[in-house]
């Protein structure tokens, strides 16, 4: 196993795609979904990843025969996520979807071999197998040395399947009561490091609002060079309209820029300095990029 793209919750999945195919927010979605029996009693472990985490720790520490505990997954929900960011995701042909990785890698810095599990929204191409995973279904997408990629899909949440899953599980554990037999075990021989979120090099989007003049991309490539952080593609649209929708005094534009990849660390250092910088804005909003 190298890499392992989740999509395990149903509830998440479910809003998110209806914010992206059916222009709801986050809070008229949630409120759908918790009518239909996706969400938990408090859906806090639906939309801030809690859920998703325990499902990563899981798949973690099955495909690389490692205990990863839920403490060491790295953790963002989907409640920062705007219809605004989904509308600009769809524009530049990209799904967001909440996203558990687990994947074996070495850190860029020390060279230590690991295994790293996060959980957070990321952005996947419209052409990558999760990105039609629609509704409350999950999807399990596998990358494999040998086996090459593989995916598991079905439904993620619902009243008959949940309760087929729970029955299902019953029914296992009474089989292995009156038949014996080892049951499914845990399996620990890698014992693998686990490695932080700063060990994890990606792709990112960057969004900004910048002022519309001449050297103002110079000035931006500039600060991704210092930070060592490649950039892969710059689009710009021109906007006389201010980051607040109030028609602007200055002309200004906004710029989507998509990176190589880069770690958590330098990407960060670039972020804070587009933010201090005085040609920008605002920074409209940073999302990884992953299945590319
Ligand atoms: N609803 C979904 O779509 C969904 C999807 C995947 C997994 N799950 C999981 O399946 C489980 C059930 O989900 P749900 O949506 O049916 O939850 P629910 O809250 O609607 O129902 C849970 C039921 O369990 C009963 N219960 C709680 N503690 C009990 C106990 N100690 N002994 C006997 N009964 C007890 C409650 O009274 C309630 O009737 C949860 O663990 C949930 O995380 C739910
Ligand atoms: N509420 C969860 C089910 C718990 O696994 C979901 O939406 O996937």
């Amino acid at each position: 196993m190298v890499r392992i793209l989740g999509i395990v919750n149903g509830t998440t999945n479910y809003i998110l795609d209806r914010m992206d195919q059916g222009g709801d927010t986050l809070e008229e979605a949630l409120a759908v979904a918790t009518e239909l029996g996706y969400a938990e009693a408090d859906p806090t472990a639906d939309i801030e990843g809690f859920d998703a985490a325990q499902k990563a720790a899981i798949l973690a520490s099955l495909s690389f025969h490692t205990t990863v505990p839920v403490d060491a997954v790295h953790r963002e929900g989907i409640t920062g996520i705007t219809r605004e960011q989904v509308v600009a995701a769809q524009k530049s042909g990209f799904v967001v979807k909440l996203l558990a990785v687990c994947e074996r890698l070495v850190d860029p810095v020390t060279g230590e071999d690991g295994v790293s599990a996060r959980v957070h929204p990321a952005l996947i191409p419209v052409s990558h197998p999760l990105a039609a995973v629609h509704g409350a279904n999950n999807a399990v997408f596998v990358e494999a040395e040998a086996a090459g990629s593989l995916m598991f899909y079905g439904a993620g949440a619902g009243g008959l399947q949940t309760a087929s899953a729970v029955l299902g599980d019953l029914v296992s554990a009474a089989r292995r009561h009156v038949v014996g037999g080892p049951g499914v075990a845990e399996s620990t021989h890698a014992d693998l490091p686990i490695l932080p979120i700063s060990s994890v090099t990606t792709r990112y989007q960057i969004r900004l609002s910048v002022l519309d003049r001449p050297g103002v991309l110079a000035r931006i490539a500039t600060l991704f060079s210092e930070h060592g952080v490649s950039v892969e593609a710059v689009q710009q649209s021109v906007t006389n309209v201010d980051p607040d929708g109030h028609e602007a005094n200055t002309p200004g534009a906004t710029l989507v820029i998509g990176t190589h990849r880069a770690t958590e660390a330098a990407l960060a250092a670039t972020v804070a300095a587009l933010a201090e910088s005085p040609v920008v804005a605002r920074v409209e909003s940073v999302l990884r990029v992953e299945g590319q």
